[in-house]
């Protein structure tokens, strides 16, 4: 990969991978220029910033009525306590990860799950991004909670990252993998992870029993420019890769409740037809998938 030098950034020269593929350009301009309020808004709830959704039950009681003056700033706080509950469940698959420990959050985003995953295992967290705003984000939350020296974000291609072969413990892809073919994702997870390493994925994937992908899951790709693979593309992808699952759930009845509170909020962006329509008719599925490395 060339490296390209970039004008300064608060006083410090910074090196940028160039994009290895044209779309890889697209999408890194994409989320340098992200800021909807449903992402930033939630975040400022407690700090941590997700590009990802939510899972669980609607807590009914602490929301309230929906009269109420404080209404709206109670649902931005279910929405955010939802998201961050889905992240809490991909960790929980990570299994036995030491302090010692070092773990790839692959496709960073803002670094909500690096952040929580150091704060559970006292490990380090490498995230990549193909974005430098969301890694300058990232490395100004961490350095404002004080954990710079464990979790630390750069602008990096995860099919072609600078991690040693067999040196992480755990890795995973938070709603990251529709942006890159699944071979070769999993063949960079199978060569950076240790023999008996975790790697675990919450994604959203079309059913093979549907047929192919249903128009809304062709509205949702197209509408964050990105390639939603089907549930069976995942399983023979890991089983190429020496990545052999040892859970695979099925997360569609858990993420519709935080979908239909979505859609009554001030914050919609207008795809949340799309994911509760192909969510009911079961053409799309929000599954994780853990598997180990053998
Ligand atoms: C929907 S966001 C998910 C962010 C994060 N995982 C989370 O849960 O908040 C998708 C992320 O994938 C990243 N991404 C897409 N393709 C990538 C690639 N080839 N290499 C590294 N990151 C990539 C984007 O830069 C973006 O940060
Ligand atoms: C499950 C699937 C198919 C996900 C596609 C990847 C994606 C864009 C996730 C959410 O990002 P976001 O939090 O920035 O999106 P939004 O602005 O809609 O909340
Ligand atoms: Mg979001």
């Amino acid at each position: 990969m060339t490296n390209t030098e970039l004008p300064t950034v608060n006083g410090t020269s910074v090196f940028v991978p160039s994009p290895a593929t044209p779309y890889q350009g697209d999408i890194a301009r994409y989320w340098n220029a992200e800021a909807r309020p449903v992402n930033l808004r939630l975040g400022d709830v407690d700090g941590l910033y997700h590009h990802h959704y939510g899972i669980g039950a609607v807590d009914h009681a602490a929301l309230g009525d929906v009269e109420d003056s404080e209404y709206e700033k109670k649902l931005i706080t279910e929405l955010h306590r939802l998201e961050s509950a889905q992240a809490e469940v991909l960790l929980d698959h990570l299994g036995a990860i030491g302090s010692e420990d070092t773990l790839v959050d692959a496709g960073c985003g803002r670094g909500g799950s690096s952040v929580m995953a150091h704060q559970r295992f006292g490990c380090k967290v490498e995230g990549v991004t193909l974005s430098s705003t969301q890694a300058e984000f990232g490395n100004r939350r961490a350095k404002e909670l004080g954990i710079d020296d464990h979790v630390h974000a750069q602008v990096c291609n995860m099919l072609d990252t600078p991690f040693e072969k067999g040196s992480i413990a755990g890795s995973w892809n938070n709603e990251s993998s529709m942006y890159v073919d699944l071979d070769d994702l999993f063949a960079e997870h199978a060569r950076f992870l240790k023999v008996g390493g975790r790697y675990v994925t919450i994604t959203g994937c079309w059913n093979p029993k549907y047929g192919q992908p249903s128009k809304w899951v062709s509205q949702i790709n197209a509408h964050f420019e990105c390639n939603i693979h089907s549930r069976r593309e995942y399983l023979r992808a890991m089983a190429d890769n020496r990545l052999v699952p040892q859970a695979v759930v099925d997360l569609t009845p858990d993420t519709l409740p935080y979908w239909e509170l979505r859609a009554t909020s001030s914050l919609v962006t207008g795809i949340e037809e799309a994911f509760i329509e192909s969510y009911r008719d079961g053409s799309f599925q929000y599954v994780l998938i853990a598997a180990d490395r053998v």
